[in-house]
């Protein structure tokens, strides 16, 4: 599985550590995220990856700001994202089995790595449920497409 990751300059620590992890347990990681503490702009990111899961080009992404909510809203914006901001494991799982998210974002600045693991795994290990949620999902893509 191929896992976009993006990044502002609060996060550039953590994007590091999470590459790492994600890397150690075999997902091949694309890096689209800023690589300095200069600071930088986070839309500019949460597009990025917002395109490439949009597009196919990735099968997942993972998004990281200082909190993880403008990186997040960024990435909504893109056609076929439904991108979760989380602090904790249930949502992140839920996220996934409900709402069939396809990036995951979380900050920097509010979470540290072992709970970071957690939510990844947790997130990256649940399967999307279909059925009642599928028509719900669809839902959403309806609103996108109005
Ligand atoms: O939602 C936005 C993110 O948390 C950004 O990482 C944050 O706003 C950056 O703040 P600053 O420019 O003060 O480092």
């Amino acid at each position: 599985m191929k896992i976009g990751i993006g990044n502002d300059h609060a996060a550039v620590d953590m994007k590091n550590q999470v590459v790492e992890y994600l890397e150690g347990k075999g997902y091949e990681v694309v890096n689209f995220g800023t690589d300095t503490y200069e600071s930088c702009n986070y839309p500019e990111y949460g597009e990025k990856v917002g395109r490439a899961v949009a597009a196919g080009d990735v099968d997942l992404g993972i998004l990281i700001c200082g909190t993880g909510v403008g990186i997040s809203l960024a990435a909504n914006k893109v056609k076929g994202v439904r991108a979760v901001v989380c602090s904790e494991p249930y949502s992140a799982k839920l996220s996934r089995q409900h709402n069939n998210t396809n990036i995951l974002a979380f900050g920097a600045r509010v979470i540290g790595i072992e709970l970071a693991k957690m939510i990844i795994d947790e997130w990256l290990s649940a399967e999307f449920e279909g059925g009642r949620h599928q028509t719900r999902v669809d839902m959403i893509t309806a609103i996108e497409n109005k």
